[in-house]
Order: C-alpha cells, then structure tokens, then sequence
C-alpha cells in the first residue's frame, strides 16, 4: 500500500534568495513547496532600511512565475546605525516580519554587521516593545576561538547577555548546530526560539571533510560532530514548539563553491521536504513532521498556518537533478547521501 502524508503547506522560516538572475534561478525552488518564507537581507549591500526591503520584495515578486503562489517575509540587517522608528514602522505596516543580526564578519555577507552591541541596544529595546523577533546568526567572530565552538561560546558571551539587557526581546536562533544550542532554548521561555536546517538533521563533520574536501556540505556555522546532529534531530522531532524548519537554502554558483577558497552556504530548497520526511520517517515521527515545517514557525511568528495542504506520497526513490541550472551557472543541490523516497504529489 502506498503511504502517503497530508500536512498543511510548510514555510521555510530561513532562506537566502540572493537577486538578480539567482534569485529568478533558485525562486520556484522554494516556491513550488513553501508557501511563505523568511527572506534573509545579506546582499550586497544588504537590506538595511524599509525602502530596501520594499524594494527586494518587489523584485521577489516580479521574478515569481505566473502560476506560483508565494509570499517573502522581509527582514532587515541589523547594523550599528539602523534607525528603531524605520524598524517599527516597517514592522507595523506589515512589509517587515523580523530583523536579522550578524556579529561582523561572521558569514557570507555580513561585514556590515554588528561589532558593538551597545551600539544596537535602542533598537533592540523598540523591538522588544512592539514584538518583532530578532533572528540571529549565533557564532562569534573573535579568532581565538574555534570554528567549531563558536556557537556554544555565542550562547555565553552574546545572546544570554543580550537577553537579559533587553528583557522581553523575541528572539530567533538560526541554523542551530549543536547540542548546547538546544539545551538553551529549552531552559528558556517561549520567547526564544529556533530554527533547525534541512542539512544539519543529516550531515556531520566528516560529510565535510572524510575522503577529500567536499565543499558541497561546507556551511556557517559548519556542521558538528555526530552527537549535535542527534541532538538537532532528537529537538526537530519532539514536536516542541521552540524549534521549526529554516532551511538555510543559500545558493552560490559551483565555481564560487568548489574554489581555493570556497563560499559558506547549501543549497536545499529543491529536496528539503523529501530528505525531512526520510528523516522523520526513520525517527518514527512522521507525524510530527507537521508541526516542525508547518505549524511551529507561524505560532512562534504569531501568523495563521497555510490553510493549504501538500500530500507527501512515498515510493520508488525520487530522482532529483544533482544540479540546479541559473542564470549565474549551475548550483549543485544538497545530496543527503542515501536514497529519497517520499515526493510531494503535484
Ligand atoms: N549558511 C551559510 O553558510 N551561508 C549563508 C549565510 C548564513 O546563513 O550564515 C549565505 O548567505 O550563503
Ligand atoms: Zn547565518
Ligand atoms: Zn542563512
């Protein structure tokens, strides 16, 4: 008998589009299976001030194909000269659903982030009054501490600091990486939550680095040992309501990728629904798949989920391109290293 699987339509709570002829190359990936999407702002130059958001979702919109139904959620870069009543009256209009902090230099496209914390407590402080989330990329910058511990120490050094200076502040843990990651937002309140990738339920470590370099599963932050990528999937499949889907899909073309000094970011959009459902499935949590791609993110953003369905139908393994053509040349597409065999029906 087959199996099949009806969740209401998922949304991708972290997504990069990039622009231009990318962003017209990667959109129906995302837009055939999500129905809405948290759009992140590292372009260059990011998407700094609410006219720069307006003007990126215009583009986002005019690139959607015809017979494609999505909506971006915009956000704003955080930067140390970011004005609080820009944010709020974007926030208030509706055209901004979140703002998104970079410590300086911590990944692709974030030199413009923040260096001085202080700097950015005014606005952090209007965000906590009117309930707009605060989405962070979660890993210190500072060259004394390695790669691999960058998140936990982020936890000590910056976020619980920031929390506790601005009390009531919504905040977002993006691409959580590690066990400590997840102790943290379940010690915490429903103020904090988190978004889990497609790729770090799956790959650890030595996906990157066992039998040569494999700059297809290199990420910021970088996946960890095998006992985070347990604890990602034991939080992903608990159905708490803390933790839900942001991909994290961040196209870059194959030769920026496969270089002497290749670009951070997977690209995921195209097969995420059939890899989570494999790994639900072998969890034994199919039925919380819901709540994690479809039902979690909206609650934590305060929005209704898709009344819409999609029917996830399991059989044969599903064949998918190994690469995705653009207009800026081809991007290779997440391989999650076994077989996929649930496709979304069309
Ligand atoms: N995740 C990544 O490795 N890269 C992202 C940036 C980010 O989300 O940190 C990108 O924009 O390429
Ligand atoms: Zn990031
Ligand atoms: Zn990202």
């Amino acid at each position: 008998m087959t199996q099949r699987l009806t969740i209401r339509r998922p949304d991708d709570w972290h997504l990069h589009l990039r622009d231009g002829a990318m962003l017209a190359g990667v959109l129906p990936e995302t837009a055939r299976d999500f129905a809405r999407a948290i759009i992140m702002p590292n372009l260059v130059p990011p998407v700094v001030t609410a006219q720069d958001a307006a003007d990126y979702r215009a583009r986002i919109l005019a690139a959607l194909p015809e017979d494609m139904a999505f909506t971006p959620l915009m956000t704003l870069y955080l930067t140390e000269e970011t004005d609080p009543q820009d944010v709020a009256a974007a926030h208030a209009s509706g055209l901004v659903t979140a703002v998104k902090l970079y410590p300086a230099g911590a990944t692709t496209n974030s030199a413009s982030g923040v260096t001085d914390f202080d700097k950015v407590r005014g606005v952090l402080e209007k965000m906590a009054e009117i309930g707009c989330p605060l989405c962070v990329h979660g890993e210190v910058t500072d060259p004394e501490v390695d790669i691999f511990d960058r998140e936990a120490v982020f936890i000590d050094r910056v976020l619980d600091p920031i929390r506790r200076a601005v009390p009531g502040l919504r905040v977002v843990m993006e691409h959580l990486t590690t066990a400590d990651g997840v102790d943290y937002v379940k010690a915490n309140a429903a103020d904090l939550g988190a978004t889990i990738t497609t790729h770090h339920l799956i790959i650890t470590r030595n996906h990157i680095l066992v039998g040569g370099i494999k700059p297809h599963y290199y990420c910021l932050p970088v996946a960890k040992r095998a006992r985070h990528r347990d604890a990602l999937v034991a939080a992903a499949t608990s159905g708490d309501a803390r933790f839900f889907l942001g991909t994290d899909s961040a196209p870059h073309s194959d030769p920026t990728k496969e270089s002497a000094c290749g670009c951070a970011g997977i690209f995921s959009a195209t097969n995420t629904l059939s890899c989570l459902a494999e790994v639900f499935e072998r969890e034994g949590a199919l039925d919380r798949l819901e709540a994690f791609a479809s039902l979690n993110g909206p609650a934590f953003y305060r929005l209704a989920p898709n009344a819409e369905t999609i029917t996830l139908v399991k059989g044969a393994p599903v064949a998918f391109p190994d690469k995705i053509a653009t207009g800026v040349g081809p991007v290779t597409l997440f391989d999650p290293g076994f077989p996929l065999h649930w496709r979304v029906e069309r």
